[in-house]
């Protein structure tokens, strides 16, 4: 293939490709094996290994390329290869699936059992976590890929070679997950022989078009951009958004000159380490130049505020190897706006006293959540419209109002109230899970123990959670007597949105006074057990968003105390 660089150590290891002539021999074999199943990162590194993206690699690293890594940067016979790729397992795993060396085991996707590749056990080894930690990573122990290395990954590496039986299944924009050889001949196809690849794990606005058009004018280049959708940061925005965010921002280059591309890798967040990993990945896929930006995937900084790497850490690490990595890097500084001359600058060719304008993700993030504006200057209409529908602003999003007290409190009561009032603002569909209704619904074969109790309110939390981050209001009124359980339930629903406890903290002798229905009168005389505020206990919540009592005020009025807190949060405002 004229001019694309050759791949990281000269053959591009495509396993599928190598495997495929054997691939029902392989399957059947599989069937009688040891397995073991995979997890999401394994599955990310062991489809990048099959595919040849992580060439020169044929499986997970044995001992003596995994020291090689950690302490030179080098596989064993001297290649440069900078993140140890390793497949960890506990002594149970070991010892169930007899991993011994010259033991040939099936990896196994967790998420459909399908046997993906088998291999073959050259040896088992218990890594230096703390020298990885630290040769690799820099030692930070908040730094995520530490904590996973010690709270997640098994004591021991399974190392060997792999032979593949079957690409991983994706149902999601399989077109744009090309594989290296897939790119590569796609290359060939547009005549393209200078690529600028850019790496990315977050929304791209101008500023990465600026960046990624002007790396690519310099260099006379076409631009691939190649975002990951494996593993990112915890916190990150989900690759579907980035994807459709991605496409939409394509056309805005000039006609034909970038291609998009999808990485399936799990990020370590490794900085220096991971730059290196990243350009030699991007070799692989056939791109001739790779940009390193500032803090190129680093983690940010720890509890204390200090950052994980420096600034230009990357950019150093990848200059050091340059020669070897054998694919140029192109390094860039921040981009920022000019508003007078409308134009995108690195900032580090700003002549001083020029006026300059940036958006920071935190502030992207509050107009997002506020439906603020979001200048052109910043980002393109459709990019901000693929952004807006991901994050809807406060009075789109879902949220759950928890009434909790005593039978005959008022709750039911108010629950319905709620409901009409926003209903009739419309905007949402409203759900409301009385307690009764949970009980004759979903919890028909619970009692009224503690533990059934508290398993009632994990599921009407769930229920809960799932509709709010569907962006309905939802209204719950049990009795919810435990504070583990009214926190717990908090928790769920607070992933994907409001949740606001409200106590309807009516007397319990006012609830047994105007009792029509006589479940107290019951209770007292014995006929039911273990009844909330007879012969079992109430928790008073302790941090309520809202204390009502129905003794002395009226619906209509805690009605309106409920919807003043919503509306104070903007969940109210008019659409
Ligand atoms: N032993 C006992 N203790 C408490 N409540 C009892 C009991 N037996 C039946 N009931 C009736 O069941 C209704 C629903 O209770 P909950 O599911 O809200 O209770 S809990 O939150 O799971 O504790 C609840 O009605 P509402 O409070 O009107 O929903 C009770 O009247």
């Amino acid at each position: 293939m004229a001019g694309l660089p050759e791949p990281h150590g000269g053959v591009l290891k495509d396993l599928i490709a190598r495997d495929l002539p054997r691939h029902r021999d392989l399957l059947h074999e599989s069937k009688s094996l040891p397995s073991i199943v995979l997890s999401e990162r394994q599955l990310c590194d062991l489809e990048l290994i099959m595919s040849g993206g992580f060439s020169p690699l044929e499986g997970f690293m044995n001992e003596a390329d995994y020291n090689g890594v950690v302490e030179n940067v080098r596989l064993a016979d001297g290649t440069l290869f900078s993140m140890p790729i390793t497949l960890d397992v506990t002594q149970e795993q070991i010892d169930e699936s007899n991993i011994v060396p010259g033991q040939r085991i099936a990896l196994r996707d967790f998420r459909d059992d399908r046997h993906l590749a088998i291999i073959t056990v050259d040896d088992v080894y218990r890594p230096d976590k703390a020298k990885e930690a630290l040769e690799v990573l820099g030692g930070d122990e908040e730094h995520p890929a530490i904590r996973y290395l010690y709270d997640t990954a098994g004591e021991f590496n399974v190392g060997g070679k792999l032979e593949a039986i079957s690409r991983l299944s994706h149902y999601d924009y399989v077109g744009l997950r090309y594989t290296p050889a897939e790119l590569r001949l796609h290359f060939e196809k547009l005549g393209w022989s200078k690529i600028v690849a850019f790496q990315t794990r977050n929304p791209m606005h101008r500023a990465h078009r600026e960046l990624t058009v002007r790396a690519a004018r310099t260099r006379q280049a076409n631009v691939l951009i190649h975002p990951v959708v494996g593993l990112t940061k915890p916190g990150d925005i989900d690759h579907f958004t980035r994807v459709r965010v991605y496409q939409a921002l394509l056309p805005r280059y000039p006609n034909g000159m970038a291609v998009l591309g999808l990485l399936p890798l799990a990020m370590r967040m490794g900085g220096p380490r991971e730059a290196i990993w990243h350009a030699i990945i991007r070799k692989n896929y056939g791109a001739t130049h790779f940009i390193v930006g500032r803090d190129h995937a680093g983690p940010g900084s720890n509890s204390k505020g200090v950052d994980f790497y420096g600034p230009y850490d990357a950019q150093y690490a990848v200059e050091k190897y340059k020669e070897e990595i054998g694919i140029e890097v192109v390094p860039f500084q921040m981009m920022t706006y000019l508003p007078d001359t409308d134009e995108y600058s690195p900032i580090d060719e700003v002549k001083p006293g020029t006026k300059t304008l940036n958006i920071s993700g935190t502030e992207l993030r509050r107009r997002l959540r506020l439906g603020t504006p979001i200048p052109e200057w910043f980002s393109y209409p459709e990019v901000v419209r693929v952004l807006r529908e991901s994050h809807p602003p406060r009075n789109k999003q879902g949220f759950t109002v928890f009434l909790t007290g005593f039978t005959n409190s008022g709750k039911d009561a108010i629950g319905r109230a709620l409901q009409m009032t926003l209903n009739q603002q419309g905007g949402r569909s409203t759900t409301l899970l009385l307690g009764e209704t949970v009980r004759s619904e979903l919890s028909s074969e619970l009692g009224f123990s503690r533990e059934d109790r508290h398993t009632n309110i994990q599921r009407i939390a769930f229920v809960a959670a799932e509709l709010t981050r569907a962006g309905a209001a939802v209204i719950c009124a049990p009795i919810a007597p435990f504070g583990i359980s009214r926190a717990q339930a908090k928790a769920t629903v607070s992933q994907y949105g409001s949740f606001y406890l409200i106590h309807v903290a009516t007397p319990l002798a006012f609830c047994e006074r105007t009792d029509k229905r006589g479940v107290y009168k019951r209770a007292r005389a014995g006929e039911i057990t273990g009844f909330t505020g007879v012969d079992d206990p109430y928790e008073n919540p302790t941090k309520p968003d809202l204390v009502v009592d129905a003794s002395k005020q009226t619906v209509r009025n805690i009605v309106h105390q409920i919807v003043l807190l919503l509306e104070s949060d903007g969940l109210l405002d008019a659409l």
